[in-house]
């Protein structure tokens, strides 16, 4: 019990969670749009939690710090009581904050995912019933990226051109390995490991199993970076073979062995090179269903994927780990758009329909997606979706979130 009379959620040894029905859920606002879009999805999941159990399940919010206001309040941008939070709560949702570009501090978003070891970004594309799209069938767009969330560029292993260590890499670099770096580079630096690689595919085909989805894409650049990228792919296809062999078939197998057609409770394994697969996702997207990819491959994809289903405002996103879970839309703060009350928030609103799904709240889940559905056929959307829309009435982002709630009942 806590002092707000909500509940922890627990893990058994197994990984499951054990969801009380109070459980205590932390939030963090996020910063730029993240206010706005937080209050107005809360409000929906609330109200979808309510309907959904009629009072004998809620969820206990409890507001955690990061970002501007933490800084503000605190000093600290992400406060050690905010990741020890998170942890003991076990799921949590977070708004978007703020990256400074080209110096200051890393990333907020890229550091939670890695203190708490979140490795997979598991970013469902989906097009929802009325919403736009520059897709003549966006209907045929139904991919997850699983992003590797903790190495790759994003370790944040870098330094600036000129500097003392830039020039000792530079030196060690030349004398010890024989490789010239130009004079005043910027250098970074890119590991992959097999062990990151490893635990991130396997749960991609584990989805895909799973969710009786026909296939997994590694989706990697390893012509190019072929001890990273090319190590990406190598390891994902062991992994498939030596864990699940008889789970999956690769595109080689399915045409000699198996004349096209994958046996039953397969998952055909297949690999894309990075630029290659981003015409792939506009030309034949029926193909792909789980794509794994690693970190800077699965950022980009992940934007332009949601593009193909009405744009960034309707981008879920989760961050898992073995224990604990952090869902989180895949847009960032927007921050012209900050305090005016405009932008969507459908992306965090998904975000937390992922988030009562993994709490295993099903039938919550799907109120959220009906009502959301429900409100964007009526035409009732915020500007986003409305500049793509003939007939549509644009409406505010809390008002967006009125029009959900009021189409939630069954
Ligand atoms: N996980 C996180 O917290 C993330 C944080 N960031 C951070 O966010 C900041 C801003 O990044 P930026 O590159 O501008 O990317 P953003 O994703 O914040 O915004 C880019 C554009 O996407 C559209 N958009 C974003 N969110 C919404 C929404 N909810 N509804 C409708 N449209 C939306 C807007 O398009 P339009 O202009 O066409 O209206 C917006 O200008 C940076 O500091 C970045 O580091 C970025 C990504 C993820
Ligand atoms: O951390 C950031 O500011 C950007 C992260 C990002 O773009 C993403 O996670 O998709
Ligand atoms: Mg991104």
């Amino acid at each position: 019990m806590t002092g707000n009379q909500g509940q922890w959620i627990t893990v058994d040894d197994q990984g499951r969670l054990c969801v009380p029905s109070r459980p205590v859920i932390g939030f963090i606002e996020g910063d730029g749009t993240g206010p706005d879009i937080w209050r107005a999805a809360q409000r929906v999941l609330d109200a979808a939690v309510r309907a959904a159990y009629q009072g004998s399940r809620e969820i206990v919010w409890k507001e955690l710090l990061a970002g501007e206001k933490a800084f503000a309040r605190t000093g600290q941008w992400l406060p050690d009581q905010t990741v020890e939070d998170i942890r003991k709560c076990v799921v949590a949702i977070k708004g978007p904050l703020t990256t400074p570009v080209g110096g200051g501090m890393r990333s907020l978003n890229v550091t939670l995912r890695q203190v708490l070891d979140l490795y997979a970004c598991v970013r469902p594309v989906r097009w929802v019933r009325g919403v736009p799209s520059p897709m003549k069938h966006p209907e045929r767009v139904n991919m997850v990226v699983f992003r590797e969330n903790t190495e790759d560029v994003y370790a944040g292993i870098e330094w600036p051109a000129g500097s003392r260590e830039a020039e000792k890499v530079r030196a060690f670099l030349c004398e010890e390995l024989g490789v010239c770096v130009r004079e005043q580079a910027g250098i970074g630096i890119k590991p992959i490991s097999r062990f990151g690689t490893e635990r991130l595919v396997r749960r991609a085909i584990r989805y895909a199993l799973q969710h009786g989805l026909p296939s997994v894409t590694l989706v990697h650049k390893g012509n190019i970076m072929k001890y990273t990228e090319g190590a990406f792919r190598q390891w994902g296809y062991e992994l498939a073979a030596r864990e699940f062999p008889d789970k999956t078939v690769t595109e080689e197998e399915l045409e000699n062995r198996w004349n096209g057609q994958a046996p039953q409770g397969t998952v055909v394994l297949k690999d894309r090179i990075a630029d290659a697969m981003f015409q792939q996702a506009l030309l034949r997207p029926e193909e792909y269903h789980v794509l794994a990819t690693p970190n800077l491959n699965g950022d980009y994809l992940s934007d332009a994927l949601a593009a193909q289903v009405g744009g960034l405002g309707m981008a879920p996103g989760a961050n898992i780990g073995d224990r604990c879970a952090l869902f989180e839309a895949t847009h960032g703060t927007a921050p012209k758009y900050a305090g005016l009350d405009k932008v969507n928030p459908s992306s965090v609103l998904l975000s937390g329909a992922m988030m009562l799904d993994h709490l295993g709240w099903n039938e919550a889940a799907r109120l959220v997606e009906r009502a959301l559905e429900r409100t964007v056929s009526d035409k009732i959307v915020t500007y986003d979706l409305a500049r793509m829309m003939d007939g549509a009435r644009e409406v505010k982002c809390s008002q967006f979130a009125d029009a959900v709630i009021e189409r939630l009942a069954p």
